[in-house]
């Protein structure tokens, strides 16, 4: 496999640079950046194509709009902290092909930097639509996609320019694959796997290869109620994917086949409300009522979680156990959090965890400079793990 190119094979100076971030951060419903991790992450590649005389044109999506110009999903409060974040003006286009874009483009002087809005403001994104891709693509001269957390999706913006403009490695990119590959390639074992989150669909389908590849498999979050409905437990209003019981059915098979241990909650914690200090009591898992939301693990729960982590000599985690943003909802993931953190300080584990939320929840509990590394990727974090190609990664290689 080729290795790709990267910013120390080109001269940007004076090049229109269409700089592909993942700028798809935790936001609160004022507009407001709740972790800015993931353009943090992004800054010395921005700051060094400016540095060196190129025009920074910034290409990102926000969210799932599926097509939709919903303003919830627009770009621009995260322009607005990226100028923050860099101390330098970060102009922003209304949209990311067409007239706005291509004005704001003319527009640039060398070193400017430049945010488009919302890629899947346009349906053909997703769908990487050549004719998509060429629209994007008359606003450059060159590629450079450092949005690993984002390199699992075979879209126009993260792998159909690739194919029409020289491409190359942004420096997080870089740094995302060689701090994998170290950590990760041959793993100490018992090596633990810990998923949860929200985006139950997206993620569910690597679980089936994950139970192969680790040794124990924690599920918590809205993945655990999916697959304690598979298991025939009433979870009530739980947030769940319900259409994929069977493939839950078939995953909790592999990891029988496979030897790998499964570790769903055993107690969680009950509200009605998805709300900040709702009323809530924690329950067994076959007693949760009719009305009721799981929105964390419950203590009984996260101790066996916790001995799981005492048992790994290694430990990935993508996704929150629980609803982290609303306590006291963040309290399984935040002490499980801390267990990891501390056990890594005392050199008994390697610990790595990856995602823009979970990213957040480990900064909320207070913990991410603690673990041995921190991805800005979550599924595409998983997927490198199982082993899979990455389109945006490979579409960057066949140059
Ligand atoms: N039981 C639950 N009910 C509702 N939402 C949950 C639950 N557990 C976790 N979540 C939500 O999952 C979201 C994060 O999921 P996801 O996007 O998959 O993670 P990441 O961004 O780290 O990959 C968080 O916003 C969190 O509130
Ligand atoms: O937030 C992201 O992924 P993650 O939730 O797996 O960390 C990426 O921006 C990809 O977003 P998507 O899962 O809507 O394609």
């Amino acid at each position: 496999m080729s290795a790709f190119r990267t910013l120390d094979d080109v001269n940007v100076k004076g090049k229109r640079v269409l700089l592909r971030v993942d700028l798809n951060v935790p936001m609160d419903d004022n507009g407001v950046v709740t972790d800015a991790t993931r353009i943090e992450r992004v800054l010395p590649t921005i700051q060094e194509i400016a540095d060196h005389g190129g025009k920074v044109i910034m290409l990102a999506h926000f969210g799932r709009p599926k097509g939709k110009r919903d303003p919830k999903d627009s770009l621009k409060p995260v322009a607005e902290e990226t100028a923050k974040l860099l101390k330098r003006p970060v102009a922003f286009a209304d949209d990311c092909i067409g007239e706005f874009a291509a004005k704001a483009v003319a527009a640039m002087k060398n070193g400017d930097i430049l945010l488009l809005e919302n890629t899947r403001y346009h349906a053909e994104e997703e769908k990487n639509d050549p004719e998509f891709s060429k629209a994007l693509a008359a606003n450059g001269d060159i590629y450079v996609n450092d949005a690993f957390s984002a390199a699992h999706r075979a879209h126009s913006s993260t792998e159909g320019l690739a194919h029409i403009l020289p491409s190359y490695a942004g420096r997080t990119m870089q740094a995302e694959l060689q701090a994998l590959t170290r950590g990760l390639e041959a793993p100490q074992r018992p090596l633990v796997a810990v998923v949860g989150g929200a985006k139950v669909s997206s993620k569910i389908d690597l679980l089936e290869n994950l139970v192969t590849k680790v040794d124990a498999l924690v599920i918590g979050g809205g993945m655990a109620n999916t697959f304690l409905f598979a298991a025939d437990f009433a979870i009530g209003r739980s947030l769940a994917e319900k259409d994929l019981r069977e493939t839950a059915l078939r995953i909790l098979a592999k990891a029988r086949e496979s030897g790998c241990a499964i570790i769903l909650p055993i107690d969680v914690v009950v509200s009605q409300e998805f709300a900040a200090n709702a009323p809530h009591r924690t329950y067994s898992i076959d007693a949760v009522p009719a009305d009721g939301m799981i929105l964390d693990v419950g203590s009984q729960s996260v101790d066996r979680i916790n001995s799981a982590i005492n048992d790994a000599a290694t430990l990935v985690w993508n996704g929150p156990l629980g609803a982290f943003e609303l306590a006291p909802f963040d309290k399984g993931t935040v002490t499980a959090a801390k267990h990891a953190a501390a056990r890594t300080k005392a050199g008994k584990l390697i610990s790595v965890a990856g995602g823009g939320d979970t990213v957040a929840a480990l900064n909320h509990a207070g913990v991410a400079g603690e673990f041995s590394y921190v991805s800005t990727a979550g599924g595409a974090f998983l997927e490198w793990l199982e082993g899979k190609a990455l389109p945006g990664v490979e579409a960057l290689r066949a140059k």
